[in-house]
């Protein structure tokens, strides 16, 4: 059975958590919203990276895993449809940018242990913006501990998602993935713009409900 099961992706502040949230109005979906601000570690981290990235990466991954194993349990496998502001794959991203090498090898074990039974999506949406697009969200969003983000630290991880986004499509030739340009489409103030937006999420989920009735 095809439920849908919906993945808002892309770097810091370009729009997942607003996009997720209209989905979720629009069609009736279950929103899955990560709360970051409950990441004890995450004020320390952004003042001290090196220090504070092994606790800060972990209790992210520990935290998306929980969420997403209950969200299998009470929805997905229950054929209630989800929409999801992140994929279990940014932790990975976010790893590998801040943790150093010993680190790194021990969360990659973790992280293999913990991911291989969570449930994947069928959909993913992949959101970028230009660093200026970004810095400008974050700044009007106003959360205190990201009001000195380096830029270095914001280009860099858009430039892997960049970077990894084709490659999860090649990896992944059966989920869909729709890739919307944050500085040519305003989903917030232009309500055409979100009007397409949403069409191809519903021509999407279509093409994977039409799949699953005929195979
Ligand atoms: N397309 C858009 N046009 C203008 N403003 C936007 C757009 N998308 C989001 N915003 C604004 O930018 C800010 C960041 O958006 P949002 O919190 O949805 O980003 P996010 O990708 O979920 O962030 P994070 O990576 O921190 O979780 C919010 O204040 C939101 O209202
Ligand atoms: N280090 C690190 N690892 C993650 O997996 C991760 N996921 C999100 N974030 C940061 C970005 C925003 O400031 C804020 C909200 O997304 O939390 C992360 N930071």
């Amino acid at each position: 059975m095809f439920v849908p099961f919906i993945a808002v992706e892309g770097p810091i502040g370009v729009g997942k958590t607003t996009l997720t949230a209209a989905i979720a109005k629009t069609f009736s979906y279950q929103q899955l919203q990560e709360i970051s601000s409950e990441n004890p570690f995450l004020d320390q981290f952004y003042q001290d990276k090196e220090k504070w990235s092994f606790q800060t990466e972990m209790f992210f991954l520990c935290n998306r895993y929980e969420q997403l194993k209950q969200i299998n349990k009470d929805y997905i496998s229950a054929g209630i449809p989800v929409v999801a502001d992140y994929h279990i794959f940014k932790n990975m991203l976010f790893a590998q940018r801040t943790l150093e090498a010993s680190d790194l090898a021990k969360y990659k074990e973790i992280y293999r242990i913990l991911t291989q039974d969570l449930p994947m999506p069928n959909i993913i949406i992949s959101l970028s913006a230009s660093l200026s697009t970004l810095q400008q969200r974050i700044h009007e969003r106003g959360r205190y501990y990201e009001s000195d983000m380096d830029s270095d630290y914001l280009q860099l991880l858009s430039d892997d998602y960049s970077s990894y986004i084709p490659e999860f499509e090649k990896a992944h030739p059966d989920i869909s993935v729709l890739h919307i340009d944050g500085d040519q489409m305003d989903f917030v103030r232009n309500t055409q713009d979100l009007k397409n937006i949403l069409a191809r999420v519903d021509a999407a989920v279509q093409k994977g409900l039409n799949l699953n009735e005929t195979t």
